[in-house]
């Protein structure tokens, strides 16, 4: 069991998670996990195989909800809300690009995810917000470098890009929580540098939490790093003090 970490300087935490435990059958998945994360911070949980990235990144992206333990967001407990409940706070996660409609262009799935967030009394009169909802898609399209190719269709664009469209439709609706489960996966080496300088700016103006399994590729990235093994809370701290970490150099590095 792991407690949450001290405050020393009162900041309250965006998310906590509490004492956390996952189970699938008789598996567990997730044992009794304790973590807060500060705003405005850009913070990664890694691990190796199997560690249990992907089940905390659905748990606290509500996709499920934990089988012991407590979510708390803003202090509020929102353990057990439904995935919109949570979106409707204010987070947001990024995690694949099925969610783009691959035959509208990349300004018609941004428009369509801005107007998604909209009343239900908003939505029947889109034609009234259409060139707002376009305006909004067009500076989210900016804002992740795709302002170039906004009227190609989402199936002509690199894998990247995909992935960079698929970040501007979550930040649609101004979530003050993004949580993204590998960002780079599958990408080119070139497409890896400049997704980490946009996930780097995005983490200026709202919290960001990823979950990767690449342990180098955060750390020059991140102010912080949690690092789960088998399910558990292993260690937190600074890139430094994770790399000098002799349980996560053993577990993880195998170098110790
Ligand atoms: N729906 C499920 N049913 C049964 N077992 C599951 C389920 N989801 C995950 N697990 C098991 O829980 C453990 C943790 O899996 P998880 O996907 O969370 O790890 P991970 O750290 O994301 O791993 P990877 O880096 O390989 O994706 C694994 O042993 C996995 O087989």
């Amino acid at each position: 069991m792991n407690t949450p970490p001290a405050r020393p300087d009162g900041d309250a935490p965006i998310l906590e998670v509490r004492h956390v435990t996952r189970r699938f059958g008789r598996f567990v998945a997730l044992n009794d996990v304790s973590v807060a994360f500060r705003r405005r911070r850009l913070t990664a949980i890694i691990g190796p195989n199997g560690a249990g990235k992907s089940t905390f990144f659905n748990v606290v992206s509500g996709a499920f909800p934990p089988s012991e333990g407590a979510i708390l967001f803003e202090g509020r407990d929102i353990t057990g809300l439904a995935p919109h409940g949570f979106a409707r706070l204010g987070i947001a996660k990024s995690f694949q690009i099925t969610n783009v409609f691959k035959q509208l262009s990349a300004r018609e799935n941004v428009r369509v995810a801005a107007q998604m967030r909209r009343t239900r009394f908003q939505l029947w009169r889109p034609r009234a917000a259409y060139p707002e909802l376009l305006e909004q898609a067009d500076a989210l399209l900016e804002r992740v470098g795709l302002a170039d190719v906004r009227d190609k269709p989402a199936s002509d664009l690199a894998h990247g890009q995909q992935r960079a469209l698929e970040i501007a439709m979550a930040l649609a609706p101004d979530p003050t929580l993004l949580l993204m489960d590998e960002p780079t996966a599958g990408m080119s080496p070139q497409e890896t540098g400049v997704m980490m300088g946009l996930i780097e700016r995005l983490a200026e103006e709202r919290t960001v939490i990823l979950v990767e399994h690449k342990m180098k590729l955060v750390m020059g990235l991140c102010e912080r790093l949690i690092v789960l093994h088998h399910g558990e809370f292993l260690a937190e701290g600074t890139p430094d003090e994770i790399r000098a970490h002799d349980e996560v150099r053993r577990v993880y590095l195998g170098t110790a």
